[in-house]
């Protein structure tokens, strides 16, 4: 019998997968729902200060290789979550992770010191990715930022927590980003990939964009992002051997799960799949990959993680 089973800063996840934040975690009923699910862990909605109505629909699609995304960080306050957070039972079998996305890093300050004050098993993954909120450009892609709010936040978080990356195309990114997160030694993993940010789908009949926000211009996922996302785990796994990876982007079976983790990904996240499946589609995963790893002879996920081998 195969083992699916993972942990992430030394804490246990039953099997690897788990929902992209963003995905089914707004409110307490879809959080439950995944508790529920097959799911091995859970995460909520990144959180702002104050709740967000988020932008104007059509605002999410399904797209042929995937979708594309503009929702602006609709969530219910950052309050709604540490409540929740506070009320959730951890002697269950799944973990839970936080998102916060702070729309300034004095927001992202007073977020954190709430969660930390609160004293919570739950771990934190900090949002840097968001590519859809009007007017504010993300911060993984301004590296002296990012290193400038994870010297303010890191200290303050004190336990291991994680950050949420915008995919990177470039090696010398890579090579800057990688050296901005090693200088913190309780970042403990990196969330790769978010969206490809601010892509534009077009209906060809009405020659119109098929998102109201931003003049139809969203992030992309799923399976047009699954390479882009390959890369980004692969790549910070070899640069980052103390830290860990958690990968999403264009898993929607068992086959994707295991190249994200042969690349280096210690938990895998599910949007798009989810999105469109449900959370049944965990029961479906756990059975797929554990299929796989059967067929080619690896008992656990530390047999294969990380071997991906070069020509
Ligand atoms: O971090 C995010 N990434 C996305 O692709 N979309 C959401 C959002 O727009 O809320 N946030």
């Amino acid at each position: 019998m195969v083992d699916i089973s993972t942990s992430i800063s030394g804490t246990t996840l039953p099997n690897v997968f788990f929902n992209a934040s963003g995905v089914w975690c707004q409110h307490e009923d879809e959080l439950q729902a995944m508790v529920e699910s097959h799911s091995g862990a859970l995460i909520t909605k990144s959180a702002t200060l104050a709740p967000r109505q988020g932008n104007p629909s059509p605002r999410y699609l399904p797209l042929p290789l995937g979708s594309i995304s503009s929702m602006g960080l609709p969530n219910e306050g950052y309050e709604y979550y540490l409540r929740y957070a506070c009320s959730f039972n951890y002697s269950r079998t799944k973990p839970l992770f936080i998102s916060l996305s702070g729309l300034s890093l004095g927001d992202s300050v007073k977020m954190v010191e709430a969660f930390v004050a609160a004293d919570l098993p739950c771990m934190l993954e900090i949002n840097f990715s968001c590519p859809n909120v009007p007017g504010k450009p993300q911060l993984g892609y301004d590296f002296e930022a990012m290193d400038a709010a994870l010297a303010t936040l890191a200290p303050l978080i004190k336990k291991p927590f994680g950050i949420k990356l915008p995919p990177f195309f470039d090696i010398a990114h890579f090579d800057l980003v990688a050296a901005v997160c090693q200088k913190y030694s309780n970042l403990a993993f990196l969330t790769c990939v978010n969206s490809i940010g601010n892509g534009l789908a077009i209906d060809f009949e009405t020659e119109t964009a098929l998102i109201k926000p931003k003049d139809g211009y969203g992030g992309l996922s799923g399976a047009m992002i699954l390479n882009t996302a390959l890369a980004n785990v692969n790549a910070f796994y070899r640069r980052l051997p103390d830290k860990q990876i958690i990968g999403v982007g264009g898993v929607a079976s068992g086959k994707e799960a295991f190249l994200h983790i042969l690349a280096g990904a210690s938990a895998v996240q599910i949007g798009t799949q989810l999105m469109e499946e449900g959370p049944a589609v965990f029961e479906r995963l756990n059975k797929e990959l554990a299929e796989i790893m059967a067929a080619k002879g690896y008992n656990t996920i530390e047999d294969f993680r990380g071997r991906l081998k070069t020509l």
